[in-house]
């Protein structure tokens, strides 16, 4: 299990390294990584839990957050009307994203990051849709398609894997102001 002590802030250069590749089979390391990356959002997604261990709520965690500069990260979005149905529960290994729609999307209220003690005000345009390339825990290549609130999660924590946190994409002149054809999402 991960506590905030183990998130690594901004600043650190492991943040701002492209991460290598996960290799297969997977190391007990690495099963472990998944294991404890997706044990934190869960974790952090439960109210007393989180309110006992002083957790900020996570729906998404990239390795290079807890030190490892390696390509994975852990996605948990949860479905508000259904809390045992998440929207998305998957470790992308490896991913690539191959294919970004024209349409662009974005937080209503902006993002945040475990990695990021500010806050940073601004929308974040993202793809509103997009396919990825990964591997499974198996090392068998799959295509996840997403679209709207799971696929903004996805792209934060393939940023993460390529250096690049969420303010980098905030319009510094006029953070609120969006392409007009920008879906806002609540
Ligand atoms: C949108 C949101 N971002 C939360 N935090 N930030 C994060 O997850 C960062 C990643 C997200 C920031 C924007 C896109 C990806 C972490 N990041 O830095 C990883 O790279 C939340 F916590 C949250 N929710 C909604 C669902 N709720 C279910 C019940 O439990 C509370 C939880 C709160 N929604
Ligand atoms: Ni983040």
């Amino acid at each position: 299990m991960y506590f905030m002590k183990d998130i690594v802030r901004d600043g650190d250069p492991v943040l701002r390294k492209v991460a290598q590749d996960v290799k297969f089979p997977l190391s007990d390391e690495d099963k472990a990584l998944a294991a404890n990356m997706m044990e934190y959002l869960v974790k952090s997604q439960d109210e007393e839990y989180a309110e006992k261990h002083q957790l900020r709520a996570g729906v998404g965690l990239a390795a290079p957050q807890v030190g490892v500069s390696e390509m994975m990260a852990a996605v948990l979005v949860p479905n508000e009307e259904d809390p045992d149905k998440p929207l998305l529960k998957i470790t992308l290994i490896n991913p690539v994203i191959v294919r970004n729609s024209v349409q662009r999307a974005a937080l209503s209220e902006g993002e945040g990051c475990l990695s990021v003690d500010k806050d940073v005000p601004g929308f974040v345009p993202r793809a509103d849709r997009i396919t990825i390339k990964y591997d499974d825990f198996e090392g068998n290549s799959q295509t996840l398609r997403v679209k709207g609130y799971p696929a903004i999660v996805c792209q934060h924590e393939i940023d993460h894997l390529n250096g690049h946190l969420y303010y980098d994409k905030i319009n510094k002149k006029e953070p609120f102001t969006l392409d007009p054809s920008t879906v806002v999402i609540s």
